[in-house]
């Protein structure tokens, strides 16, 4: 409380001083202050992927995809875990938080008033709104609730008579949390002006990558310069259109800068008003929510799984669509979250257990040797008699074998493979060493350890037997040039983008075959790039005969795009064919949705012997 009285006093001092109508300095900065201040900024991109994208899009369509991208989603999307409890009991406890937030703040305002003699201050306006709270109305969605904000506001920046007021830069990636309601941190402060005490108010804006010479990018900041303002700055003008907000010093600029960590600036005023969740999910409604994009939400409806089916999700960490299929399913059958990290696997494990969900098994393994070459044929499916296993032995020992020349299956020595006979082996397909059976069978012995809640440690998995999952999701690592607020994209190049288009269609290639005939996969990404997106399709349907694409429900995404890219290096990518493209669903970020950028088509699979088209 004393503290932020003093922080109180201080605001009350440079106000007192400030005088908009005064200025004196320059007719110019006065005249350009809301102009230079808007929150406006451009996104720079590698030239050719600029080109690319304009090709693809359409030079005003692009340019207005990445006005959004430079800005949040409106509104904080929220899916209620439906395991625990109700929309209506949730959407209730955030209005109750909100009221006594309100009050609280309204309380402490009056205090710090009353202390401060003076009549009427809101430390932060925004913090005392409430925002609305609505359901959502799509069909089957009805667990999914959205919690408005409100953007791009302008801000009435702290004047001190004729003088600009002092000024902190922040790093983009800090820039782009703050955007989304974070508080600066002290890591992410790049520079400050002289002289900043505890308790001032500061401008904030966000330190982006400039083009330099030899078409390379650099932020061009040391951290730790002072900022000079406007006569001596070489840098003030470039921060034109880059203000995300304005906030009070928790500290003074020594301590800033020696400092490693903690609270630097206590945003104040933001140029994007969002609900903060930090502390509800820490506290109330922990286990009850997920914070998750609306795409998202709507892959793991796409993929549409049943309660009893076993479900492959082949990138899951952290483990948000993973969960989102597991409560689709009412926790019943089995989906097998797999990710190549170790740590990411554990995030899995940390979120099923949040979330109460016990059907999900977790296990570290590299997707792209996510079939298991041994056991093909002999490896008999829970629910498949032997007999019926045999009759498709030869089939499939067909397919496997068109299959090699796409890709080097399985690099594992598969000598340990003799697990048919245990059960959990056979369920999931998922061939553990001896030495991690050894682990295991201690584990069992001595119980669950930390992060263990569900699936283990993240078991390491040696990959699964052919035509074993009803459903696969495949959502793919990509260049996550859909993802919001992008402040900056200069490093992705053309050579890049093309690398993650084969990596994916690798990735592709494992999941046709870990579905079974007449099951269903899902490919998603969060990038507006079409090689990464309908190329991929292009290659899945061209490569896969016995893949059709699926009606998507819901649908709220708009169509993908045909046609076909040359570029003047002689790369070429063709997209979809006429007819397509109404059957996936491209979510575009200046879209009437405010979504993420987002890609989800949906596949089903014939049955195998049908041809592949290599
Ligand atoms: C887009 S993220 C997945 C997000 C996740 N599906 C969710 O909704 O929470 C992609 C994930 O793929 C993982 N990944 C990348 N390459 C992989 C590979 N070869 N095998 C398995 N996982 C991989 C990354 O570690 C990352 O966690």
């Amino acid at each position: 409380m004393k503290g932020t009285r003093v922080l109180l006093k201080s605001i009350n001092r440079n106000r007192s001083f400030s005088s908009r109508t005064t200025h004196s300095q320059s007719q110019i900065l006065q005249m350009d202050q809301s102009e230079r201040y808007s929150y406006n900024p451009t996104l720079r991109w590698n030239p050719q992927v600029e080109e690319y994208f304009s090709k693809a899009y359409g030079a005003e369509a692009f340019s207005r995809i990445c006005k959004a991208l430079t800005r949040p989603s409106c509104y904080s999307c929220i899916r209620v875990n439906t395991q625990r409890t109700t929309t209506e009991a949730v959407i209730e406890k955030i209005l109750e938080i909100q009221r006594e937030k309100r009050l609280h703040d309204t309380v402490n305002n009056q205090h710090m008033n009353n202390d401060a003699e003076v009549e009427t201050l809101s430390v932060d306006s925004s913090r005392s709104e409430t925002s609305p709270v609505l359901k959502c109305q799509i069909p089957g969605l009805d667990y999914v609730v959205f919690v408005k904000g409100s953007g791009p506001h302008d801000i009435q920046y702290d004047y001190h008579q004729d003088t600009p007021p002092k000024e902190i830069i922040v790093s983009r990636k800090c820039a782009e949390a703050v955007l989304r309601g974070a508080q600066v941190y002290v890591p992410g402060i790049l520079a400050c002006s002289a002289h900043v005490e505890k308790g001032d108010v500061v401008a904030v804006s966000v330190g982006v990558e400039q083009p330099i010479r030899d078409n390379g990018w650099a932020i061009g900041i040391t951290r730790g310069i002072v900022l000079q303002g406007l006569k001596t700055d070489p840098q003030y003008l470039e921060r034109d259109g880059l203000y995300i907000g304005q906030g009070i010093t928790t500290m003074s600029r020594a301590g800033i800068f020696r400092g490693l960590s903690g609270l630097g600036v206590d945003m104040t005023d933001r140029v994007f008003k969002l609900a903060s969740f930090n502390d509800i999910t820490t506290d109330v409604l922990k286990g009850d929510i997920f914070l998750q994009n609306l795409p998202s939400i709507i892959t793991a409806h796409v993929l549409d799984p049943k309660e009893g089916e076993r479900i492959l999700d082949m990138c899951a960490a952290p483990g948000g669509k993973t969960t989102a299929i597991a409560s689709l399913m009412k926790d019943k059958g089995e989906v097998i979250a797999v990710d190549r990290s170790h740590n990411k696997v554990l995030e899995i494990n940390n979120l099923a257990a949040e979330l109460g969900l016990h059907s999900i098994k977790t296990y570290k393994l590299d997707a792209l040797k996510a079939v298991s070459e041994s056991n093909l044929i002999s490896e008999v499916k829970v629910g498949q008699s032997q007999s019926e296993s045999e009759s498709q032995g030869g089939q499939e020992e067909e397919f496997i074998k068109s299959l090699s020349i796409l890709d080097k299956v399985n690099d594992n020595d598969n000598n340990n493979n003799n697990n048919t006979g245990d059960d959990e082996g056979v369920k999931v397909g998922c061939y553990k060493s001896k030495a991690e059976e050894r682990k295991e069978k201690r584990r069992m012995k001595n119980g669950p350890g930390r992060n263990q809640a569900t699936g283990g440690r993240g078991t390491k998995c040696e990959g699964f037997s052919p035509n074993t999952f009803d459903r696969v999701l495949l959502d793919a690592p990509c260049s996550a040039l859909g993802l919001r607020p992008r402040l900056f994209s200069g490093e992705n190049t053309v050579d890049s983008l093309r690398k993650n288009g084969k990596y994916q269609k690798r990735l592709f290639d494992q999941a046709v075959q870990l579905v079974r005939p007449g099951g269903v996969i899902v490919y998603s990404t969060c990038t507006i790039n079409p090689g990464e997106n309908e190329a991929v399709v292009r290659y899945a349907l061209d490569t896969y005969k016995f893949l059709s694409l699926a009606h998507q429900d819901p649908r709220i995404g708009g169509p993908g795009l045909v046609g076909h890219y040359e570029s003047p290096d002689g790369y070429s990518e063709e997209w979809l064919r006429p007819g397509e493209e109404d059957l996936v669903q491209r979510f575009d970020p200046s879209g009437p949705h405010d979504t993420i950028g987002f890609f989800i088509a949906k596949f089903n699979v014939g049955p195998k012997d049908c041809g592949l088209n290599l």
